[in-house]
């Protein structure tokens, strides 16, 4: 499905050069679970905004399918996001003042559909993480775990098959941690190939690979018995 080849990222400011990321080869085939670990400032989320094509390569290729995502326009690549992607934040990222059933609906905003399909759409996202009873109200009312599971619906309500997760539980208890862990392994073995960066160990043990990223470099990819 994705395959990374010699790929670099270098931010350049005035006078400074950082190499977020340093010729990283990575193949992941559908339907795996990858969990990236790693140091603080070490290129995870440099790594998974440029899987999620948020950011751009500055040298290398990445093959999605075959289609070189690096060469493609901001236009092609925002169908490329809305058709195959789904994103889920350690911050959660609802806006504020829309309703839960609103936020999930941004979801949908670059896809076609009837209403009468979106609300199901919306619907079945809603049920699939336990959240449809709060459909009318503000994220500020729900607590964290409830609010992160509403953000799962918003990620994966135009079924997406590649799911990206910047620590989605960093900010959770262990109890809604472990519950996010389950929806993203349910997701999964309903066919969502699912990436996720995540400093918790136990969590990264419940993925069907580790990747391991050190100094922008990729130090380690191990496939876990599960
Ligand atoms: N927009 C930017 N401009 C300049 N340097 C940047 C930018 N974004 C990231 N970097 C640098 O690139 C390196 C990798 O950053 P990145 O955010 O990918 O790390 P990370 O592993 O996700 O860290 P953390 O675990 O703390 O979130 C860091 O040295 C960071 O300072």
């Amino acid at each position: 499905m994705i395959e990374l080849q010699n790929v670099s990222r270098l931010y350049r400011s005035d006078e400074i050069e950082t190499t977020a990321l340093h010729n990283i080869n990575l193949t992941i085939r559908q339907g795996e679970f990858v969990a990236i670990m790693g140091p603080s400032g070490c290129g995870k989320s440099t790594l998974l905004n440029t899987l999620g094509t948020i950011d751009r390569p500055t040298s290398g290729a990445y093959l999605f399918n075959g289609v070189d995502l690096a060469k493609l326009s901001e236009a092609k690549l925002a169908q490329h996001r809305a058709r195959h992607l789904g994103f889920i934040f350690q911050s959660f990222n609802l806006v504020d003042d829309l309703t839960i059933y609103e936020n999930i609906e941004l979801g949908l905003l670059y896809r076609q559909g009837q209403k009468g399909s979106r609300r199901q759409a919306i619907e079945t996202a809603m049920d699939r993480v336990g959240i449809a009873h709060r459909a009318r109200h503000f994220p500020h009312q729900l607590s964290g775990g409830q609010q992160q599971r509403a953000a799962i619906a918003r990620a994966i309500v135009g079924n997406p098959d590649l799911i990206l997760a910047d620590e989605p539980t960093g900010n959770l208890d262990t109890e809604n941690g472990a519950q996010v862990m389950d929806i993203l392994k349910g997701l999964n073995a309903s066919g969502a190939t699912i990436i996720m960066v995540t400093h918790s160990p136990s969590h990264a043990d419940q993925a069907s690979r580790r990747v391991d990223i050190l100094d922008g470099q990729l130090v380690a990819s191990v496939a876990q018995m599960l």
